[in-house]
């Protein structure tokens, strides 16, 4: 193991201004981003905002239009795929059919010309470290859809990578097997320090496995921040929206009381938020809050809205209100389940109690 640390190299990269179109518009339009040595990315964006394409210029597998992309010392436009250094795993395992486990992994390292007793320690070392010493000899359709996919990661970092890319690795899994695979592979990153870039729409998946997350919608980036950040604090209602349930309530900023900014809603109700928007009196805006973030009461509070229950639903450890305000907006509302809580009838009149420290205010969009 000390051997295979010492010889992966931890590599930087960077990609400036990465842009791509596949014949009419922009499929990626200046995309910027870094990944430290030995950091995990993910790539982070409704289906169609050009993840993969990111990827693709990456690997080498597309030319972009514009744009620069360097690992490390090396500016990758100047090198073939091949001669990259770079690791891939995809969704649909890929694994040559007709070789054995042992084979496939051992399929990189032939390319790389290392002499047949290397190769055959190496695939040796990588069997036991993705747990399947005994599957050598199998061919992949012998093989479970985790096992296939493990063996496509082992396929992967065999030839000692700078980079490993994935592209949504355990999109076909199912949620518990995904999520075990998930666990393994942050351990043997963390093992290899192998830099790591992972393409997904899964936010889970992203935020369990990646230190910072790159937040994409329509071929551009909103975001670059941790897990954590991104989620406390959106800087778009997009990313807001797309991480995580929110509460849009529409809303007018009426003015502002020394630190304090005193809100509007629909239904002629005034929220106070405790710190200055960087809005003008009179601006329309959507007033976000997190269901976590609103509590129910049976009496009026300071920051509290009239509701009536539609339905509220157990979701394993939290209860989820469905909520309507007088104005005819939905609020929903969590609240952890404890012995004894019982879920109010649909119908029940109670008072949503919003906490106004964690609200976030975005201008509001234009209605079609
Ligand atoms: N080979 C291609 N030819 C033409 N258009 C393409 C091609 N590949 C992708 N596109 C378009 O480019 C845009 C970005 O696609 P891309 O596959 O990068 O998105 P994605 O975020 O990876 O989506 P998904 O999550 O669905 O895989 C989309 O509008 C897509 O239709």
């Amino acid at each position: 193991m000390a051997e295979m640390q010492s010889m992966s190299l931890r590599k930087r990269l960077s990609v400036q201004g990465l842009t791509h179109s596949y014949g009419g518009s922009n499929a990626i339009n200046d995309i910027s981003f870094t990944i430290e040595p030995g950091e995990v990315v993910a790539l982070l964006g409704p289906s169609g905002c050009g993840k993969s394409t990111v990827l693709r210029a990456i690997a080498g597998l597309i030319q972009p239009k514009a744009g620069k992309i360097v690992l490390g010392d090396d500016d990758l436009a100047s090198l073939s795929a091949r001669a990259r250094g770079i690791g891939m795993v995809f969704q649909n395992y890929a694994l040559f059919p007709h070789l054995t486990v042992a084979e496939n992994i051992a399929y990189p390292l032939a390319c790389q010309q290392i002499s047949r007793p290397a190769r055959q320690k190496r695939v040796e070392e990588m069997l036991a470290m993705v747990r399947l010493g005994e599957f050598g000899n199998r061919l992949p359709r012998e093989l479970s859809g985790g096992q296939q996919q493990r063996v496509a990661v082992a396929r992967a970092i065999a030839g000692r990578p700078s980079l490993l890319l994935l592209d949504e690795p355990f999109g076909a899994l199912d949620r518990a097997l995904r999520f075990d695979l998930q666990v393994e592979l942050l351990h043997l990153q963390k093992t290899l320090g192998i830099t790591t870039l992972i393409v997904t729409h899964d936010q889970e998946e992203a935020q369990s496995l990646a230190n910072r997350l790159v937040l994409m919608n329509k071929g551009h980036v909103e975001q670059i921040d941790t897990p954590m950040a991104v989620y406390d604090r959106p800087r778009s209602l997009f990313v807001n929206t797309f991480i995580g349930q929110a509460n849009q309530l529409p809303a007018t900023v009426l003015r502002f009381d020394n630190d304090t900014t005193l809100i509007g809603l629909a239904d002629n109700t005034t929220l106070r938020l405790p710190r200055r928007l960087n809005f003008t009196p009179g601006s329309k805006v959507t007033l976000t809050c997190r269901p976590e973030e609103v509590r129910l009461l049976p009496q009026p509070g300071e920051n509290s809205q009239k509701v009536t229950v539609t339905v509220s639903v157990p979701l394993g450890p939290v209860l989820l209100h469905e909520l309507k305000l007088d104005c005819g907006s939905s609020l929903r509302a969590s609240e952890v389940r404890r012995p004894g809580t019982a879920a109010p009838l649909p119908g029940t009149s109670l008072f949503a109690d919003i906490d106004t420290t964690r609200c976030h205010a975005f201008p509001a969009e234009p209605q079609p």
